[in-house]
């Protein structure tokens, strides 16, 4: 018997990636958040976890809170290491090539009107965390949609390090997403506060968020 796919049998991965993008926005839709398991394409998640193997460790800095003049290194709020993807190498590419094009059919199907993309990798040593927090702030209109990937390979529930997603202010519980390799989450950036679980051993991603166009009169906001 033939095993069923998750995906329809497709002709490359152009359909593949709308099959996807398109039960993100259906999960977007429905509750405002997505958690998809082994959503990255593969090879792309290979490159960017090798890529970010490669990258010496002084290419990551301190993560700190806040833009510009307001950027704040905080330890009591994260501790994690950071550093920026722009598109130099191939892979830093690949990546941004890929999440044009999920921003592409976002704002084709749900009219999100994203407009420009920041991402980094993170870091995450034993004993990091980043506390409860919003990645945008409602009346700012900035950050719309954040997205995190993760690849790191044999987690488990012992490890810790879980990413947990809460529906609002009150909720104590939450939804944990452990940060398996290829793991994608995809969340609206004002609606959920969010928090990283102390890890047991490194932990590997990228988080990514989509901008709308704040710009007034005749000045454009450049492309991050
Ligand atoms: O790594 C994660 O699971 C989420 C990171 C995060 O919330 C952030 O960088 O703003
Ligand atoms: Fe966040």
């Amino acid at each position: 018997m033939v095993a069923l796919n998750q995906f329809p049998v497709t002709d490359g991965n152009r359909t593949n990636d709308e099959t996807l993008f398109g039960l993100i926005a259906q999960d977007i839709e429905k509750q405002g958040y997505s958690i998809r398991h082994g959503a990255l394409p593969e090879d792309l998640a290979s490159s960017l976890f090798n890529h970010q193997q490669s990258l010496a460790a002084e290419k990551f800095k301190k993560a700190g809170i806040g833009r510009g003049d307001a950027y704040l290194e905080n330890e009591f709020v994260r501790t994690d290491e950071i550093c920026w993807i722009n598109g130099e190498t191939e892979t830093g590419k690949n990546w941004l090539d890929w999440s044009a094009s999920l921003q592409r059919f976002l704002n084709r199907r749900l009219f999100l009107g994203l407009f420009s993309f920041e991402s980094h990798f993170a870091h995450y040593g034993p004993g990091d965390y980043y506390k409860r927090h919003y990645d945008a702030f409602r009346g700012e209109a900035n950050r719309v949609l954040s997205v995190v990937a993760y690849f790191n390979s044999g987690w488990t529930a012992a490890d810790g390090g879980e990413l947990v997603i809460y529906e609002n202010d009150h909720d104590k519980e939450g939804v944990k997403v452990v940060p398996l390799f290829g793991t994608l989450v995809t969340f609206l950036s004002e609606e959920f506060p969010h928090e990283v679980l102390a890890a047991k051993r490194d932990r590997h991603s990228i988080a990514g968020w989509f901008r709308v166009n704040t710009s007034v009169s005749d000045r454009v906001d450049p492309p991050l």
